[in-house]
Order: C-alpha cells, then sequence, then structure tokens
C-alpha cells in the first residue's frame, strides 16, 4: 500500500534563532509540495520560534522524557512539547542510544509517552557497520523493533525510522537492494507487532539523505519517506529532497 509520504528534518544540536531563515523557503516547497508531508525537528530552544514561521511544515521534538513532569532537570516532557504545538517526537534515535546510553525499554516508554501526550512518536532503529558486517542487521533491527515499539500503538500514533548508524553522516549508503530487503522485513515486523495497524504506518528511511539520492531512495518499495540530518539545514538542500518526494 502506498503511504503518504513523510519527509522529516533532524537538526540535531544545530541552529540558532538565524537559522529560522531558512524556514520561509521550506514552508514554500511543502505547501507546493501538496500531497508530502513536512516535519522540521528543530533543537528545543527553536521550537516556539519555529512554530510561528511555519504552517504547512510541522515541528516536532528531538526526544522527550518518558514522565510528564517532575524533578529531571534538563529534561522535557512530551506534555510542554505538545504544549508549543508540537506533533512529532523524534524517540530513540541512535545518537541518544550512544550518548545517553537508552535502552529499548526506556525508548518504549517515551514512545508511549509522546502518543500519550497526542504526538506521533517516530521510533529510530538501526545496526552498527560491525553489525552488518556480521550478518546480524536484521536480527538487531528486529529485536530493537520488539524492544522499543509500543504495541497498542495505532498507525496514527507512529512512525518508524531506519538509519543504519554507519550510513549518518558519511556520505554512505545501504544499496537498493539492502534498503528494500530491511524496510520489508520492518513492515512484516510491524504487522506482527502491532497486527493491521501495522499497513499504515509509515517507515522513513534515514542516513546521508541528499538531494542526488532522494529520489532513488524514495522510490524503493515500503520506504515511506525519510529522516533527514545535515541536509535538513539550508532549505537549499532540504527543498529538493521534498521536491523529490513529490515526483514520486
Ligand atoms: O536523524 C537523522 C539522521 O541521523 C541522518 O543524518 P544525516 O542525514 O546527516 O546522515
Amino acid at each position: 500500500m502506498a503511504l503518504r509520504k513523510l519527509i522529516a528534518g533532524n537538526w540535531k544540536m544545530n541552529g540558532t534563532r538565524a537559522s529560522l531563515a531558512e524556514v520561509a523557503a521550506i514552508e514554500a516547497a511543502a505547501t507546493a509540495a501538496g500531497h508530502v508531508d513536512v516535519a522540521l525537528c528543530p533543537p528545543f530552544t527553536l521550537i516556539d520560534a519555529m512554530m510561528q514561521a511555519a504552517d504547512t511544515v510541522v515541528i516536532g521534538g528531538q526526544d522527550c522524557h518518558h514522565a510528564v513532569k517532575g524533578a529531571h532537570t534538563g529534561c522535557v516532557s512530551a506534555a510542554m512539547l505538545a504544549d508549543l504545538g508540537a506533533s512529532h517526537v523524534i524517540v530513540g534515535h541512535s545518537e541518544r542510544r550512544t550518548d545517553n546510553g537508552e535502552t529499548d525499554d526506556l525508548v518504549r516508554a517515551k514512545a508511549e509517552a509522546t502518543i500519550a501526550a497526542g504526538l506521533i512518536a517516530i521510533v529510530c532503529v538501526g545496526e552498527t557497520e560491525a553489525e552488518r558486517d556480521a550478518g546480524r542487521a536484521g536480527v538487531v533491527v528486529g529485536d530493537q523493533l520488539d524492544g522499543s515499539l509500543p504495541p497498542a500503538a495505532t498507525a496514527r500514533q507512529l512512525v518508524v525510522a531506519y538509519e543504519p548508524v554507519w550510513a549518518i553522516g558519511t556520505g554512505r549508503t545501504p544499496s537498493c537492494d539492502d534498503v528494500a530487503e530491511m524496510h520489508g522485513m520492518i513492515r512484516a515486523k510491524l504487522l506482527a507487532i502491532l497486527g493491521e495497524e501495522g499497513v499504515g504506518v509509515r517507515i522513513l528511511y534515514g542516513g546521508s539523505v541528499k538531494p542526488d539520492n532522494a529520489a532513488e531512495l524514495l522510490a524503493i518499495a515500503d520506504v515511506d519517506g525519510a529522516l533527514v540530518g545535515g541536509c535538513s539545514l539550508t532549505a537549499a538542500q532540504f527543498v529538493p529532497i521534498i521536491e523529490a518526494a513529490a515526483t514520486i
């Protein structure tokens, strides 16, 4: 089943108020694209201002705490992001799994908190290069899905992002055959975990998505969009990716 594409930009720890100048052109491209959903996930510091600058483009957070509120210095809850008008939260990005020791159990708790706040959880999974070289990519990603996905989620509440760790920020991508195989496995896993709801969950590919490879990647079966890091920081690089999605 062809699902509406979602092109999501993850600004990671990049951007200041001056960077909001990029939003107008991204907004225009999203409006022109029509049947493509476009999201931007800036640092927490820019969410409110970006909400003011965007309309068609929806805004998300890059993480949340699993609690609604409490004594958790430096943390932000999904409810707080909802209060700002955000619609998505990225959870379980490999950089958080590595930098902050986040486990599948914690990622699932964050995804459940996101959904409980009325937002859409973008749950990230992906293997390391060593795991792929050892022939374990499918097992690793399957185990991450088993551990990280909230089993009661509906298709409207959940997005999965497959991001091979070795492809993030490196300029390297898996072959189209490898992406197709992994996304097919993820779809089967979604059906096993969520039942019929798994049919409608969008599966994004992430890892060195650029203007010159976006069309090829987005045309692969079960690639329902992209989670874009570096190339989402400027309209010059993000707009062509949105336009590529609009041609499919
Ligand atoms: O969340 C985005 C990904 O980590 C991809 O980053 P990248 O497009 O810079 O490789």
